[in-house]
């Protein structure tokens, strides 16, 4: 199988306990996960389930304690934290329920800061920047300090500094978790329209209305996938970078 061909992650086997004050947490007990390009994935189970720890592991955040993951067909085994960081940046935009934008960058420096340090010349750096906040209804916005801006605000300019290198995945880890209904809407309204243009996403959330925005729910519990099902298809996806403006209307 050549990589281009090859799941953009693939997951076998992994298990993750942890090891706080009280009895040991066994938060994924065995799992096995294939997301092909292209697809909108959710899991979603009760609080507590591994759900955010499953999602840690898949971004190299946490490392397991058996399995193992691959993405776009590369093995990740042996991926120091320095590896992971740099491969994170290129291939997996993480967006997280409190933003974790960097409090003291603008807007437009929070955005630009993968892309530099991903290599990204300054210039197209900038442009990207550029166009991503003008596709998220965030121009005019590039001065302000994260902490000026709503929670919804806050949590598209987390989506723009996710996606300005155009990482073949995208993890979204209860992106709407802190939001009120509109800005749950913005939210779930903007992975769905990214989803369309063919960016691969891995979203978690307990809520199972912002589920079914998938294409495929997995239900975890307990460690485990319970239950793993394909919604009704909507319109096939285009490739990535064919669509027009994104609006945002309630
Ligand atoms: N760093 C940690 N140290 C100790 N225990 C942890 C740690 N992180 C998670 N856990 C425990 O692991 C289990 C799974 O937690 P996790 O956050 O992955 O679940 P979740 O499904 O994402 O829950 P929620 O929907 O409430 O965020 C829980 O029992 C939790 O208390």
């Amino acid at each position: 199988m050549s990589e281009s061909d090859a799941p953009v992650l693939r997951a076998e086997g992994l298990v993750k306990t942890h090891h706080g004050e009280g009895a040991p947490a066994h938060a994924v007990r065995g799992v096995d996960l294939r997301v092909t390009r292209g697809e909108f994935v959710a899991i979603t189970g009760p609080s507590g389930a591994g759900k955010s720890t499953l999602l840690h592991l898949l971004g190299g955040l946490q490392r397991p304690d058996a399995g193992g993951i691959r993405l776009d067909g590369e093995c990740t085994d042996g991926w120091s934290e320095a590896r992971w960081a740099v491969e994170r940046r290129r291939r997996i935009g993480i967006v997280f329920q409190f933003f974790n934008l960097v409090s003291d960058l603008s807007v437009a420096d929070n955005v630009e800061l993968p892309a530099l340090l991903a290599g990204m010349p300054p210039r197209k750096a900038r442009t990207a920047r550029a166009e991503l906040l003008a596709e998220l209804g965030l121009t005019g916005k590039e001065r302000s300090m994260p902490g000026e801006l709503s929670g919804g605000e806050q949590q598209r300019v987390a989506l723009a500094r996710a996606l300005v290198n155009h990482p073949p995945l995208l993890l979204a880890d209860e992106p709407a978790g802190s939001l009120d209904s509109k800005g749950t809407r913005e939210v779930m309204r903007l992975l769905s329209r990214f989803h369309q243009r063919g960016q691969t996403i891995l979203l978690v959330t307990h809520d199972a209305r912002l589920a079914s925005a998938a294409d495929r729910v997995i239900s975890f519990f307990d460690g485990r996938i319970a239950d793993d099902a394909e919604l009704d298809a909507g319109p096939p996806p285009r490739r990535a970078g064919t669509s027009g403006v994104l609006e945002l209307r309630d």
